[in-house]
């Protein structure tokens, strides 16, 4: 277990642009791989990554001695699986599908111990507190989580001020394929480019950190440009698929004309 503090909210603090990946292989093994690259960070993906707590929990451990900051996405942000994330050592957390302020604050809520909070007290079971071996876990507890959430429809943008500004919540990130699909146009289109730029704006003006992920490298740059902090630039899945697909290309096997694989 990392006792040297919340990695990812020190790279937020520093305030300096940071570079991640997500990691949805849902596999310790090519998570390691991932590990090794090099990113600031790592997103498990525990939404779209066919992950449980076990499989997450065995991808944390194999990241442990990654310089990366990890980050863990629960499926959706229910706080009985808040607590699991949280005891078996996830200490940076991205909640899909928060719409409005009163969200966000049940999950700064789902994310703090009691009185603050509602997370049910099991340190001395839990591999976050070295199974009761960090006799401090407890007083640290609820400020080394970092709170994510994502803004990813139209009403998430419509009350996108007031879910940056819910104290708890330290960062906010936007979900651009979720939010292009409430909206129903493409991820490229004007329409979606521009809420995508006023909401950056609006999560910076709320003095919170603004997040997102495409593995568009024109749009992250666009984004960095206007101020997003934490961008995810691909995912390992993504990588995987087209770097073997080109491969297969160069003996002539697989889809000759098959595009690149994208999400
Ligand atoms: O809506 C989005 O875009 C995201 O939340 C990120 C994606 O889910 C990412 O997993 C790529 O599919």
């Amino acid at each position: 277990m990392r006792a040297s503090g919340n990695r990812f909210k020190a790279a937020l603090a520093s305030g300096r642009p940071i570079i991640g990946l997500w990691v949805a292989c849902a596999d310790p093994y090519l998570a390691l791989v991932a590990g090794g690259a090099g990113f600031d960070w790592l997103v498990v993906d525990g939404e779209h990554g066919p992950n449980d707590v076990r499989s997450i929990l065995g991808q944390l451990i194999a990241l442990e001695a990654s310089d990366a900051a990890l980050v863990v996405r629960a499926p959706m942000g229910e706080p009985w699986l808040i607590k699991q994330l949280l005891d078996i050592g996830a200490d940076t957390l991205l909640v899909p599908m928060v719409d409005d302020a009163e969200q966000a604050a049940a999950l700064v809520r789902a994310v703090r111990y009691p009185p603050a909070g509602i997370r049910g007290v099991g340190a001395g079971v839990a591999r976050a507190s070295g199974f009761g071996r960090d006799a401090g876990y407890l007083a640290r507890a609820d400020d080394g989580v970092c709170l994510i959430v994502q803004a990813e429809s139209r009403a998430a943008l419509e009350n996108l001020s007031e879910i940056a500004a819910v104290d708890g919540v330290d960062a906010v990130f936007i979900g651009p394929a979720d939010l292009a699909a409430d909206m129903g146009q493409p991820v490229a289109s004007a329409a979606v480019q521009e809420a995508i730029a006023a909401g950056i704006a609006t999560i910076r003006a709320a003095g919170k950190p603004a997040g997102i992920m495409t593995p568009d490298e024109t749009l992250n740059r666009r984004y960095l440009d206007l101020g997003a902090q934490f961008v995810a630039v691909g995912a390992d899945t993504l990588v995987y698929a087209s770097a073997l697909d080109a491969l297969a290309r160069r003996y002539g096997l697989g889809e000759p004309d098959a595009q690149p694989a994208t999400y």
